[in-house]
């Protein structure tokens, strides 16, 4: 029996254009063909989730140029179908999911919106500058809760999926994780997330070394749970959970950005498999994810300067995807073509 991979190459090889000519098309044709176990692959059904949590190092001021209450604000509009990421899942045809894995409001109003998933584990962690942001236990549930809400999302029938994120504070986090993950100074791992200016920056970088240098002895365990606990987000745990979930269910997982990237490292860390699954859709302009996407030996698909997140990334690349899988199984073979001599 031959290899799939062979196979797949073969039928790349064998469509009516010059050999590698369709690039990253190409190698995208192929993981998804390898994820899926055929040389037929299909993009079902694509969704997305937006995990939205608050930190409790944002009440403080001290890391995020915007207010904690954006948050909410946010989830919010995102019901109301106002934010980027619902302009970019309308226009793709890609289901939007909202889950509130721990806003620090009273959300109950959106429960019966059938985009919104309550799945919020406490109003927002605490701050990281005094005690370890979330409990051990509370850590593990909100990894629970994301593997049980992409369960949901396979039993649709969907293949394809993205998460994205929304939490004023969020790219500390990362930055943390990431320094943690990777054993790198804050220096190369801190940028200005929603557009610290150089004071800000100077600031956020003071602080997040003042919490690294706290909780030194957990880091230094190199735990991926207490090293989440400590310095993640129900956001972001969620998220871990999630991406666990989806490449058991072998499905096409789409990275968004910085902070999407650094859940990716807790995952990789606890499965190094999942990235198999992951295509990363775009390299944001967040200092650090350059470098995270060479930890991962990935090549975005996009790199448009973009530095939002809520999955907006992720979202602009889904069509390349479909493309890869539609040219694959729609183009002509070169045995097609009468070419005289
Ligand atoms: C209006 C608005 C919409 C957003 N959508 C995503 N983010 C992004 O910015 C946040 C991270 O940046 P920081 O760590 O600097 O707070 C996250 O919520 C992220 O999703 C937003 C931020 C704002 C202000
Ligand atoms: O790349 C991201 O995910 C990102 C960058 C800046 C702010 N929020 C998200």
């Amino acid at each position: 029996m031959k290899d799939l991979f062979f196979e797949l190459q073969e039928k790349i090889n064998s469509k009516t254009k010059p050999l590698g000519a369709l690039g990253q098309l190409e190698e995208t044709a192929l993981q998804v063909g390898s994820i899926q176990g055929s040389t037929r692959p299909e993009v079902k059904l694509p969704h997305l989730v937006v995990f939205a949590g608050d930190h409790g190092i944002a009440e403080t001021g001290l890391v995020n140029p915007y207010p904690q209450a954006v948050t909410a604000q946010m989830v919010h509009n995102f019901i109301r179908g106002g934010a980027a990421i619902n302009v970019f899942c309308r226009q793709h045809q890609i289901t939007l999911k909202i889950a509130d894995a721990g806003v620090k409001a009273d959300l109950s109003e959106l429960h019966g919106s059938p985009e919104f998933i309550h799945a919020k584990i406490a109003p927002g962690t605490r701050n990281y500058l005094e005690e370890p942001a979330m409990s051990f236990e509370e850590t593990e549930r909100a990894i629970a809760v994301g593997r049980v809400i992409v369960n949901n999302i396979a039993a649709t029938g969907c293949n394809t999926i993205a998460f994205g994120e929304m939490g004023i504070g969020n790219s500390s986090a990362a930055s943390l994780l990431m320094a943690a993950f990777l054993n790198l100074p804050l220096e190369k791992c801190v940028g200005r997330g929603t557009g610290a200016d150089d004071i800000q920056l100077t600031r956020k970088l003071q602080t997040l070394q003042a919490v690294s240098d706290k909780h030194l002895s957990v880091i230094s365990l190199r735990s991926p749970l207490k090293t989440l606990q400590y310095l993640g987000g129900y956001e972001i745990a969620m998220m871990v959970g999630a991406y666990l979930s989806a490449a058991e269910h072998k499905m096409t997982i789409v990275v968004d950005g910085f902070i999407a990237s650094a859940a990716l490292l807790v995952a990789q860390s606890l499965r190094p498999e999942v990235l198999d699954n992951c295509i990363f859709g775009h390299c944001s302009g967040e200092l650090g994810h350059h470098h995270l996407l060479h930890h991962f030996g990935a090549r975005p698909l996009l790199n448009l300067g973009m530095r939002l997140g809520e999955g907006t990334g992720a979202a602009l690349a889904i069509p390349l995807v479909q493309s890869a899988v539609l040219f694959l199984n729609e183009m002509a073979e070169m045995d097609s073509l009468k070419i005289p001599g």
